[in-house]
């Protein structure tokens, strides 16, 4: 590289000579002057035909096919375009670079696009410089360097280049995909943190809690698979002055529960019947507040009796957790007591607290804009704000995340901006070093539109809702009469992963933003965008290769023999959809949306259908027997098995070969 960097400095510059050269000598008028013009032409001409492969193999080195296996197809073409434009419009190398899909079904229009040359066009322009945005184009095309994954560039329209990919490359790919497994799309490591389900103890584990543990988790795992460093955290809410009357009450009702486990199952009734005392009894309120104090200062007898109620609430969370298949550590408000005092310092010696009524409160900047921050109560407790600039902090310079996801409802997206801001004003955060995202969510509704309720008007538990969706799936089972040709055990796996899919689905399907209707029979439904009909079209696909007659348990081997053809335009378009998946993932973790991924999963049993319905891939005579196996296509089922397959594990569907 270094080589060819300086052959192509010594050239430049010759060839700025001889362009001055040249411009001299043109603009005199004498005729002895001819010959030597002639040949300075061309020399500069053979200049710049030298100077041009020195310019395209440079960027064929970082563009080569080495680089290019399981990359993002748009990242790739990033890179080839963005050199084009360095190499054709060096005062300009700095544009980003434009590319979008075309749609897969009008095929003459390419695969991809370049759509930078118009804002080029206008740049020239705003120079005083007329170029053409198809005269651009056709420069940029010229100029981009070759690239295994690029059949051809072709000029179009106002000036876009298209680009069609190649189709050996394609087949390569899918190849690869198979013999090796899917391999993430490399991207820079990062130590993550992700806050998610984050529930309260003795309270309600609601549908917003649910929320926040299907998208988390599905964050953790796409991010995982994308070899970042992530901490999944589990941000309990389990201190706060709610434990004094808490604990105030299990004396009571349990005294002696410093030697017996008291048997609290309804936690959450415990709780209802302690607040209630704490609002009607000035003796109980006043022996609740001193349990608080009791508590902070660890005496053993407090620190007992909240162990004991959190282990209640822990263990229910735990069976939700176990049931949704989702993986977090339990690092609650309560690890950051030592954490708290010392944030609290921190923001004083900084002189960034201010007394208001008794309280000390924090501006998230020097504007006092917006809502402060309440660090110190008045009566010198702390709050939600101080655990959540304790936990950050911690979370940068302990933990030395450079990423912090907390995936928490839209309603406290406030709360998040002013820590974000305050965190940067203490200098906790840096922002050109560390990225923090709240990701929120909107609320779940009933199918009446209204706020998720029961029939009698409470609020849904968590395990109520998994087992009737388990009871539903077995119905939408039955109905298909599954039971009569599965195994006990097949049907308990299908049961369970089109229950827990259904719902994990229905969820992250939807653009995580706005809120969204729960509906069992919408998400039981098999033929819409739901877990069921994707879960169907993979064992469907899965069911091909079985019944081929042939083996492909060891596509390595098969591959030895078969090669991948993609002639058939069908074959072609689903080869195609398959390799967006590298660029799904990217964009679902730059912007850390997954309802892209749930549409890509759609779209790919959409495309497989239409190839499968078009290109026969078992060939049977009227007898029903066997006459023709068509290996290729069946590679491409299982392809399409394997995409299928790490996209569910991603969105937490569990897939069962047979359903
Ligand atoms: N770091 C955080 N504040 N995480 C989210 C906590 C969510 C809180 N426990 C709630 O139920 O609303």
């Amino acid at each position: 590289m270094s080589e060819l960097n300086i052959e192509l400095k010594k050239l430049r510059e010759l060839e700025l000579k001889t362009n001055g050269l040249a411009t001299r000598l043109n603009s005199g008028t004498s005729d002895q002057l001819d010959g030597d013009l002639v040949q300075l032409q061309i020399e500069n001409k053979k200049l710049k035909h030298r100077l041009q492969i020195i310019n395209k193999s440079i960027a064929e080195e970082s563009t080569g096919a080495n680089s290019c296996a399981n990359c993002s197809i748009t990242e790739h073409l990033e890179s080839v375009f963005a050199q084009a434009i360095a190499l054709a419009y060096p005062e300009y190398s700095k544009t980003p670079v434009l590319i979008a899909p075309v749609n897969t079904g009008s095929a003459k229009f390419g695969d991809y696009q370049c759509n930078n040359a118009m804002g080029l066009a206008k740049k020239f322009k705003e120079a005083g410089i007329n170029k053409s945005p198809r005269e651009i184009a056709t420069e940029l095309q010229r100029h981009c360097p070759s690239s295994p994954l690029i059949d051809k560039l072709e000029v179009a329209g106002a000036g876009f280049v298209n680009v069609f990919l190649s189709k050996a490359f394609a087949a390569e790919a899918l190849s690869s995909m198979l013999r090796d497994g899917i391999k993430p799309p490399s991207v820079p490591r990062k130590r993550v943190l992700v806050d998610f389900s984050s529930p309260n103890i003795a309270k309600q584990m609601h549908v917003g809690h649910l929320r926040s543990t299907i998208i988390g988790e599905s964050i953790c795992r796409l991010l995982e698979f994308l070899q970042h460093d992530v901490l999944r955290i589990n941000h309990l809410g389990d201190w706060g002055t709610q434990f004094g009357m808490l604990i105030a009450h299990l004396e009571d009702r349990f005294p002696n529960y410093l030697n017996e486990s008291p048997p609290i199952h309804d936690l959450q009734l415990f709780y209802k019947e302690s607040k209630l005392r704490f609002d009607e009894d000035e003796e109980f309120k006043k022996r609740a507040y001193s349990r608080v104090v009791s508590l902070q200062n660890g005496t053993p007898n407090s620190i007992k009796a909240w162990e004991l109620i959190c282990n209640v609430s822990r263990k229910e969370f735990q069976t939700i957790y176990e049931r949704l298949d989702v993986t977090i550590q339990e690092r609650g408000e309560s690890f950051y007591q030592s954490r708290m005092l010392s944030v609290v310092e921190l923001l004083r010696s900084k002189h960034l607290l201010e007394t208001d009524d008794g309280r000390e409160i924090m501006w998230p900047d020097e504007t006092k804009t917006g809502i402060p921050l309440t660090i110190v109560k008045s009566d010198g407790g702390f709050t939600y704000d101080t655990s959540d600039m304790a936990a950050i902090r911690h979370r940068v310079e302990e933990e030395k995340c450079t990423w912090i996801i907390y995936v928490v409802d839209a309603g406290q997206s406030t709360h998040f901006n002013t820590i974000f801001k305050a965190a940067e004003r203490c200098a906790i955060l840096n922002p050109s070093v560390h990225r923090v995202d709240h990701v929120q969510f909107g609320v779940v509704l009933g199918e009446d539109g209204k706020k998720f309720k029961t029939r009698s008007g409470d609020t849904v538990k968590l395990s109520d809702l998994l087992d009737e969706g388990m009871k539903r799936s077995l119905q939408q089972l039955e109905s298909r009469g599954r039971e009569k040709v599965l195994t006990p055990q097949e049907l308990k796996d299908a049961q369970e992963a089109v229950a827990y899919g259904c719902i994990k689905y229905a969820d992250l399907r939807h653009n995580r933003v706005g809120d969204y209707i729960f509906s069992f029979d919408k998400m039981l439904d098999d033929r819409g965008n739901t877990a069921v009909y994707l879960l169907y079209t993979y064992t469907r696909i899965c069911s091909i290769a079985r019944n081929s007659g042939e083996d492909f348990t060891d596509v390595a081997k098969v591959l030895s023999t078969v090669s991948i053809e993609l002639g058939h335009e069908k074959e072609w378009k689903l080869a195609k959809t398959l390799l967006k998946m590298h660029d799904i993932f990217i964009k679902c973790s730059k912007e850390l949306f997954l309802h892209f991924l749930c549409e890509f999963c759609y779209e790919v049993c959409a495309v497989f259908t239409e190839f499968y319905d078009s290109c026969y891939c078992i060939e049977r005579n009227k007898a029903g027997e066997i006459i023709g196996v068509n290996r290729s296509r069946i590679l491409l089922c299982e392809a399409t098995a394997a995409v299928l397959r790490q996209s569910f594990h991603i969105l937490g569907l569990k897939p069962v070969v047979k359903m």
